[in-house]
């Protein structure tokens, strides 16, 4: 926004609405504050702009989920060698695998796993993104060694119905739904059940802005609409690239009666939030509170995830100099996380290796 237009909504604002919102071009909420006209006005300002805003969003779908890596850090290096240059910054978590076990010297392990794209391969259907048996079984020994999340923009019921393992912590909807272990689990403080929602005043609204999702862009083939009970993911997969700025016109036109969601993007997903200072990453150190290591230094987060939205939380890890974020993808990403590993089936075998090296390490411990 340039200054002049700024000074608008000021005045506008110290001047109230009732003659600056016609009803009929944007819905005003039944209370809002001044926090919310404002946002109004700049959604308002956006829909008077929107075919500049709309060849953005759809610039960003194409660029899909998450950011390549931009060539501004690569200038200097002929393109052949982008992925060697990234791979010195985030090496394979595979071949880093004995400094990472020796950084969890005298510290607990904390597992924090996204689950599509880390614990499921990407496909077509979300509803068909089953996790194969294999990852299954890995899961299971990964949660008997070490306390274990599932951190997903997923419903957490709908996460739950797919990895269906008790003794793990679940955060769906991005970390905004969050609960603790279903049935005893050693890591578990005394008896109480950890039950967290950051958004709850959200879910009328949440239901609302789903059935008119689903109403407004049912005209557009191949567009699916999932409600994640506290975000809501309109997934342009299917969807002939040609419709995308159909469907984000579509999307957008919802989202400006709605001041108080934000739209992210995952991958061929755009997802709409409610917008607090909430995320994956505080949806981690809650669970690292939660678990007794608020400010503890015995403790080694590992974070393992492939979306746009992980990066909140491998950001919390560099920022907090503790753990490290490992990036789940093929191409070169910018990141902050400090390892990569390609694909799903590489996260089972870090995964595999984890466990049985400290199946090793306690039996020498025994030994010993
Ligand atoms: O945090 P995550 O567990 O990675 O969840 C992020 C989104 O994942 C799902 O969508 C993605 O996977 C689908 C199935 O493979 C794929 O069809 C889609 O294109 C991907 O974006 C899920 O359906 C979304 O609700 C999640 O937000």
């Amino acid at each position: 926004m340039t200054n002049q237009q700024n000074v608008v909504v000021l005045d506008v604002i110290s001047r109230g609405v009732s003659n600056v919102l016609p009803r009929s071009s944007l819905p005003v909420p039944k209370s809002f504050s001044p926090q919310d006209l404002k946002m109004l006005l700049m959604k308002r300002f956006e829909a008077e702009n929107g075919g500049a805003k709309i060849s953005a969003w759809v610039d960003s779908m194409r660029a899909s989920s998450p950011t390549r890596i931009k060539s501004s850090t690569t200038a200097s290096l002929p393109e052949t060698d982008d992925t060697s240059s990234w791979i010195v910054h985030h090496p394979s978590a595979l071949s880093m695998f004995e400094q990472i076990v020796a950084a969890s010297k005298g510290k607990q392990i904390v597992m924090f796993l996204d689950y599509d794209g880390t614990l499921s391969p990407i496909v077509e259907d979300p509803d068909q993104a089953f996790m194969p048996k294999e990852m299954r079984a890995t899961v299971r020994d990964v949660a008997r060694y070490f306390p274990t999340a599932i951190v997903t923009g997923r419903c957490r019921d709908k996460v739950y119905s797919f990895v269906k393992l008790a003794g793990l912590y679940y955060a769906g909807s991005h970390g905004m739904d969050i609960k603790g272990p279903s049935k005893s689990c050693k890591y578990k403080k005394g008896n109480q059940g950890v039950l967290f929602q950051a958004a709850s005043e959200f879910l009328p609204m949440i239901d609302e802005v789903y059935k008119d999702l689903v109403e407004k862009t049912k005209s557009i083939p191949g567009t699916k609409v999932e409600n994640n009970k506290f975000c809501v993911s309109v997934h342009f997969r299917c969807v002939d690239e040609k419709s995308w700025a159909a469907l984000a016109e579509q999307v957008r036109s919802v989202l400006n009666h709605y001041p108080k969601l934000k739209l992210t993007q995952g991958r061929k997903v755009l997802e709409i939030r409610p917008t607090i200072k909430w995320d994956k990453g505080r949806a981690l150190e809650f669970l690292l509170e939660s678990l007794g290591y608020a400010n503890s230094t015995n403790v080694l987060p590992v974070y393992i995830g492939d979306d746009r939205s992980d990066e909140d939380a491998f950001k919390v890890l560099r920022e907090r100099g503790q753990g490290f974020g490992i990036l789940v993808s093929k191409l070169p990403k910018e990141t902050n996380a400090s390892y990569s590993l390609q694909e799903p089936s590489e996260v089972k075998e870090f995964l595999k290796r984890l466990v049985d090296w400290k199946k090793m390490s306690q039996r020498a411990a025994k030994c010993a």
